[in-house]
């Protein structure tokens, strides 16, 4: 019996030995899993203290885990330390960025000189800049015998790399360093926008900028291509204006050459009294044709006109009268031409220079620059094989060659000119290689100390391809042009209803906007080097790369904040404490176009081509439409249409899109309308 019973007992501890076992085993096989998972734990293991520890345990492995990768992503940044950012020497993020990895690179291949811009990326998933150094330091330290590639640079040059406040991100695929932006800095930048308005980049130094530009002919039409020149060169004096140099906007007018002899000599024939009464001279296009009839056929009159140059020259007093006379006429008239289209020049035309070209030419005799040829006076510049500058003629008297000499010295050493502009059509381009390079010969012109650009242009062609021309063959008139151009902007703005819905001088003020905005736009967004079609019907398109479209995005989004009922005062009140959105990608998207801004400008003051502000209007009114779509700036009821939510994140980006758009507007020279 007590065997019986101690059998009994030794098997239940048996069992209990094997089920302790068991439960031993089942307990070291979930211990040696890296996460318990609480379904893991069999149900017959009675015990709560292991399934809240095992709860625990999840939680912080959790948190472990987001931990290690924040390590990770941190060890993956650049390793030195946090530079702060100076934002007093923030120029463009594009400089800024270059300036960074510049940096960089020199701290890695210190013998290396390779010059590189950090570029905006193609595709997103290169991220927002990319710099492409890596390949060009390869190929350069294989040259030198180094066995390396582009992607080992890249990533040397990565490790270099300090942190700033611009960039989030930074990483490597092969040679290529692609770099992401950090949305606080960037939103930052855009609130600024909007409380403080589109700001200039601080200036490293302020220039004394000359642009000379639109320069039409006293007496002769002022035709397209002095158009195209007066459109053109106003921008540049705006972008330089806006920037903050000192601008000099100087209308080079044709004032002073021979042909003033026959139309003083035709004056005094056709008007005696002219020195007492002011001649009705109305179309002075007519007269200035008369009088070349006469000079072409009657050898008597010819005479009398090479007289009227030498006495005018001499600066005899009735004939400067005559000469003042003419140069009055023609004055207004394209005076009317700058009013309409909003352009201020300062007038100083050939004859400004007649005594500086008297001294340029003893100057450059006495340097001996001077050469006998044909009875001419001729300069070679330093190319070889280049066409020489005719000095002096063989009467004695100046070429437009000699004026442009004058020119130059008079803003280099009276002006003090940093930079000089010449806006005019390709065909002087030849011109313009002669003058600096004989300036240069002469040291009038030091290169080093002053920048000179030729600023050409295409011709104008009507829409035939060919040269622009009106259906009877003639030249086309200016204003007959502008006045064609309001009226198919009447046209235009009547058949979308305008006339409807605008007041009578909200209608007039669009109808100069699109007119004359449309006009100067189509000639801006074509690369200026090429020829233009011109063409109101393209031009007044709403759709595309327009002043129309561009006018019409406008009104749209300056609607949006007043279409939710919230006041400019509401938005700034939320600029305090709102930030600028960037979750959406489309929001992202349309902040790092805004940010674009200063690189764009920076581009064209270097390369003048006014053609990049225009694609980039285009860029900010396409991302602008995507956000528009993707993001609700106000919610409505579905049913009722009563609005239910306004985002005051999203209509501050929407002011900020404004606020750039108008300022690239200016510096165009377009007018925006607060209604279309
Ligand atoms: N400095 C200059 N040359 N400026 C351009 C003058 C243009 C000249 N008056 C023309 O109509 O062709």
């Amino acid at each position: 019996m007590e065997k019986q019973l101690l059998f009994k007992n030794m098997a239940k501890a048996e069992a209990d030995v094997k089920e302790l076992y068991d439960r031993y085993e089942t307990m070291k096989r979930l211990a040696s899993q890296d996460d318990i998972k609480l379904e893991n734990i069999p149900d017959d293991v009675d015990c709560p203290e292991l399934r809240a520890l095992v709860t625990k345990h999840n939680k912080l492995s959790y948190r472990l885990g987001i931990l290690k990768r924040a390590i990770d992503e941190e060890n993956s940044k650049p390793k030195m330390a946090k530079t702060s950012f100076d934002p007093e020497s923030f120029t463009s993020i594009q400089t800024a960025l270059t300036q960074v990895c510049t940096i960089a690179l020199r701290e890695a291949y210190p013998d290396i000189s390779v010059e590189q811009t950090v570029q905006p990326s193609g595709k997103p998933e290169y991220g927002d800049y990319q710099f492409n150094a890596a390949m060009q330091v390869a190929k350069e330290l294989k040259n030198r015998g180094i066995n390396t590639n582009p992607a080992e640079v890249a990533k040397a040059i990565v490790r270099k790399l300090k942190a700033t406040r611009i960039i989030e991100k930074v990483a490597t695929v092969g040679g290529f360093i692609n770099i992401w932006l950090a949305q606080p800095f960037c939103q930052n930048l855009v609130m600024e926008i909007v409380t403080e308005g589109v700001k200039p980049p601080k200036l490293l130094k302020r220039q004394r900028v000359l642009v000379d530009f639109s320069s039409p002919n006293v007496a002769k039409q002022m035709h397209v291509g002095h158009l195209r020149s007066t459109i053109i060169g106003d921008s540049i004096a705006r972008l330089f204006e806006f920037l903050g140099h000192e601008v000099l906007r100087i209308n080079h007018v044709g004032d002073w050459g021979t042909q003033f002899g026959m139309l003083i000599a035709h004056l005094q024939d056709k008007f005696p009294n002219y020195v007492n009464e002011l001649p009705p001279i109305e179309d002075l296009q007519m007269f200035y044709k008369e009088s070349k009839t006469r000079f072409d056929s009657d050898e008597e009159f010819k005479k009398r006109a090479y007289d009227c140059v030498v006495r005018l020259q001499g600066h005899e007093k009735d004939y400067i009268k005559g000469w003042q006379l003419i140069c009055d006429v023609s004055r207004k008239e394209f005076q009317k031409i700058y009013d309409q289209l909003g352009i201020s020049l300062v007038e100083r035309g050939e004859s400004f220079y007649q005594s500086r070209m008297e001294s340029v030419v003893k100057f450059l005799r006495e340097n001996e620059h001077l050469e006998m040829d044909d009875g001419r006076l001729i300069m070679f510049g330093l190319e070889k094989g280049q066409i020489p500058f005719t000095i002096v003629k063989s009467d004695g008297g100046f070429t437009y060659d000699t004026s442009d000499m004058a020119a130059l010295r008079q803003r280099i050493e009276e002006e003090k000119c940093d930079r000089i502009i010449y806006v005019v059509d390709n065909g002087q381009s030849g011109h313009f290689r002669v003058l600096f390079s004989c300036a240069e010969k002469c040291n009038i012109l030091d290169p080093s100390k002053v920048r000179t650009d030729f600023v050409g242009f295409g011709v104008v062609l009507g829409e035939d391809k060919k040269k622009f021309k009106t259906r009877s063959g003639d030249t086309v008139k200016l204003q007959d042009l502008l006045d064609e151009g309001l009226k198919r902007a009447e046209n235009t703005l009547n058949s979308k209803g305008r006339d409807e819905v605008l007041t009578p001088e909200e209608f007039e003020k669009a109808k100069k906007a699109v007119a004359f905005g449309c006009i100067k736009y189509a000639d801006l967004c074509n690369n200026r080097m090429n020829d233009y079609v011109f063409s109101f019907d393209k031009m007044l398109d709403d759709k595309g790369n327009t002043a129309v479209y561009m006018l019409y995005m406008m009104t749209r989004i300056k609607s949006i904040a007043a279409n939710s009922n919230v006041t400019p005062a509401q938005l700034a009140e939320a600029a305090k404490t709102e930030k600028i959105p960037v979750k959406h990608p489309k929001e992202w998207k349309l902040v790092k176009t805004l940010l674009r801004f200063n690189d764009e400008l920076s581009k064209i003051v270097d390369d003048l081509c006014l053609h990049h502000l225009c694609e980039y209007l285009y860029d900010i009114a396409t991302a602008f439409s995507e956000f528009y779509n993707a993001c609700y700036c106000i919610e409505r009821d579905a049913k009722d249409g009563q609005i239910v939510k306004v985002n005051m994140d999203r209509l501050l980006l929407c002011e900020a899109t404004a606020r750039v758009m108008e300022k690239c507007f200016w510096i165009i020279g377009l007018t925006p309308v607060s209604k279309m």
